[in-house]
């Protein structure tokens, strides 16, 4: 079975929502965000490895306070999953459907270049995070001659990283997270630009 790894930063958690949130909100959510992911990776049938750089109370858990790529790329190894605790969208189905598709390597793409969760099979592939991540991916696919393929996904491409992410969660959340921030924010809309947006209830 493929296992599954959830990285997780456990100090000074989000810290692009620091416009919006304080340092414990951030930390709240950043929380929520983990559960849900961890729930939506369980209901899909998967046991869920966080990847953390601290101890947490979850039974799986590997503490490497390493950065992000020389920690995953550490635990990589055929056939390994990794799916960022920020996917606050995630539903069970979104989380079948990158682990059921087929290739050497399966990678969801973010917003902004990144990659938010893929699928390893292959022996020589790396990580490498941050930047035009997704695009690195796909060159060590094709140094390594990897198939390859990619999960046109709203909901894997959706991290929560920035103020802008916030009002997605509210419309489209179903998890704990989206009830965190529903309790405190609500969707507004710029007269001037027409843009969505959240202020606090
Ligand atoms: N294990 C581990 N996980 C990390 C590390 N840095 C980030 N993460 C996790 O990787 C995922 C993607 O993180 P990013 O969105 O790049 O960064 P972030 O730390 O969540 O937020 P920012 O502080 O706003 O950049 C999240 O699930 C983080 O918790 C790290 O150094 N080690
Ligand atoms: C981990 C990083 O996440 P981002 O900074 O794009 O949210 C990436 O996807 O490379």
């Amino acid at each position: 079975m493929t296992r599954v790894l959830v990285p997780y930063r456990v100090a000074e958690p989000k810290t692009r929502l620091a416009p919006v949130l304080d340092a414990n909100e951030r930390r709240e959510l950043s929380r929520h965000m983990l559960d849900d992911v961890l729930s939506a990776v369980r209901a899909a049938g998967y046991d869920p490895t966080v990847l953390s750089t601290a101890p947490l109370s979850e039974k799986e858990c590997l503490v490497d306070d390493r950065p992000l790529t020389t920690a995953v790329n550490a635990h990589l190894r055929p056939e390994t999953a990794v799916v960022m605790a920020d996917l606050a969208l995630t539903t069970p189905a979104v989380i079948s459907r990158l682990l059921e598709t087929p290739g050497d390597v399966v990678v969801a793409p973010g917003r902004g270049g990144g990659t938010n969760a893929l699928v390893a099979r292959h022996p020589d592939f790396r990580v490498d995070y941050h930047g035009a991540s997704y695009r690195d991916h796909l060159d060590r696919c094709e140094t390594i001659g990897a198939s390859v393929r990619t999960i046109d996904s709203y909901r894997l491409g959706t991290d929560i990283d920035e103020p802008v992410d916030l009002p997605e969660l509210l419309i489209h959340g179903t998890g704990t997270a989206a009830d965190w921030v529903d309790d405190r924010f609500t969707v507004c809309t710029d007269t001037e630009t027409g843009r969505i947006g959240v202020e606090r209830v």
